[in-house]
């Protein structure tokens, strides 16, 4: 069992995304899954809540308090907020513990030094006796059990909601890897675009996002439709609108073609040792985003490979993490 265990500070993995922070402890499993967000209030000049209920706030706060994301397409975006956002994070998971805790927190792979040094400074500054990382494609390999220290390629492609992932892994390392920061808030972005542009109406963000989740499929975009409020922006009033599935499918697509480009250039580049391994496996799919309907099956027909979703999309990310803290051998992970 992994040292940290054995030392009286307690050790977590954290799963720290753009959108959804998650913490596993060992032995228990997940602690926390919570929204990545935090609320700050100018009166008081300070941050007072975070997660869920401070994400609940957007959209109705008084101007005095901002609800702010630490995170921006993957990598810290703001140093104070972060540090502010973890240290909420380690007082949840720490309460009446005297000890301060060892941290491993879940990146991306392309996060540059500084990228790197934020997170960890954040970690450091928020409360933690030590911090390490470890890179999403060998926590989300490891949250589903794959064999990531054998001679084999395992291709894992990672599409969160602001990054989008794709690496090659063999022998525990990352043979190569490509990303694109762009992933599912992009398509929330692109369905607020498409229909502010065709049908000159303005949708909310959390209205864009539940759009996608019901009515976007890129396989088979059938006759649904769902009512919501939306601004229209020639009378400047508000009014219920009818969405569409179809003009959802249109407008996502240029985004998912953007994620097929990147494996298509990864496929492309593959070593050919490996390609055997990957053709005859296939794609690991992980990633929130990759419950988005039809996927799986469309990036399977646009690449003519087998497309494997994970069971748990959500979660086999920090699975993953929590495993690698419980299990020695895979420690050599951390960075
Ligand atoms: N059923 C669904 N259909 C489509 N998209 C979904 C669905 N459920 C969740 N998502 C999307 O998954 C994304 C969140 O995924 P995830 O939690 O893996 O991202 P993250 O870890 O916060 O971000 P990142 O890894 O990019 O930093 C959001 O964009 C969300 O809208």
């Amino acid at each position: 069992m992994f040292s940290f265990i054995r030392s009286s500070n307690p050790s977590f993995a954290i799963d720290l995304g753009t959108n959804n922070t998650l913490v596993y402890q060992p032995r228990k499993g997940i602690i926390l899954e919570e929204p990545t967000s935090i609320a700050y209030d100018y009166n008081r000049r300070s941050f007072f809540d975070c997660g869920e209920s401070s994400k609940r706030m957007v959209g109705k706060n008084p101007k005095y308090i901002e609800i702010m994301q630490p995170l921006s397409k993957g990598a810290i975006s703001n140093l104070t907020v972060a540090k502010a956002y973890i240290k909420e994070v380690i007082a949840r998971i720490s309460r009446k513990r005297i000890f301060k805790p060892h941290i491993i927190v879940s990146v991306p792979s392309d996060l540059n030094a500084m990228e790197r040094n934020a997170v960890i400074e954040a970690g450091r500054e928020g409360g933690a006796k030590s911090v390490q990382l470890i890179k999403d494609p060998f926590a989300a390999a490891l949250g589903t059990q794959c064999a990531i220290e054998q001679p084999q390629g395992v291709l894992v492609l990672d599409v969160g909601a602001g990054v989008s992932d794709i690496s090659l892994l063999s022998l525990s390392g990352i043979v190569m890897s490509k990303s694109l920061r762009m992933a599912g808030n992009d398509l929330d972005e692109a369905i607020i675009e498409h229909f502010k542009a065709t049908k000159r109406v303005l949708i909310s963000p959390s209205d864009a996002e539940r759009i996608k989740h019901e009515l976007g499929n890129l396989v088979h975009p059938e006759a649904l439709q769902m009512s919501i409020s939306v601004k229209n922006l020639v009378t400047r009033l508000p009014e219920t609108f009818t969405v569409n599935a179809i003009d959802v499918h249109q407008a996502i697509l240029p985004v998912i073609d953007k994620i097929v480009a990147l494996t298509h250039t990864m496929l492309s580049e593959l070593p050919p040792v490996f390609a055997s391994d990957i053709y005859d496996r296939g794609i690991l799919l992980t990633g929130g985003s990759s419950m988005l309907k039809g996927l799986d099956t469309y990036l399977s027909s646009k690449l003519e490979i087998a497309v494997n979703p994970v069971e748990n999309p959500l979660h086999n990310i920090i699975l993953g993490a929590g495993r690698a803290i419980e299990e020695e051998r895979y420690s050599k992970l951390f960075k």
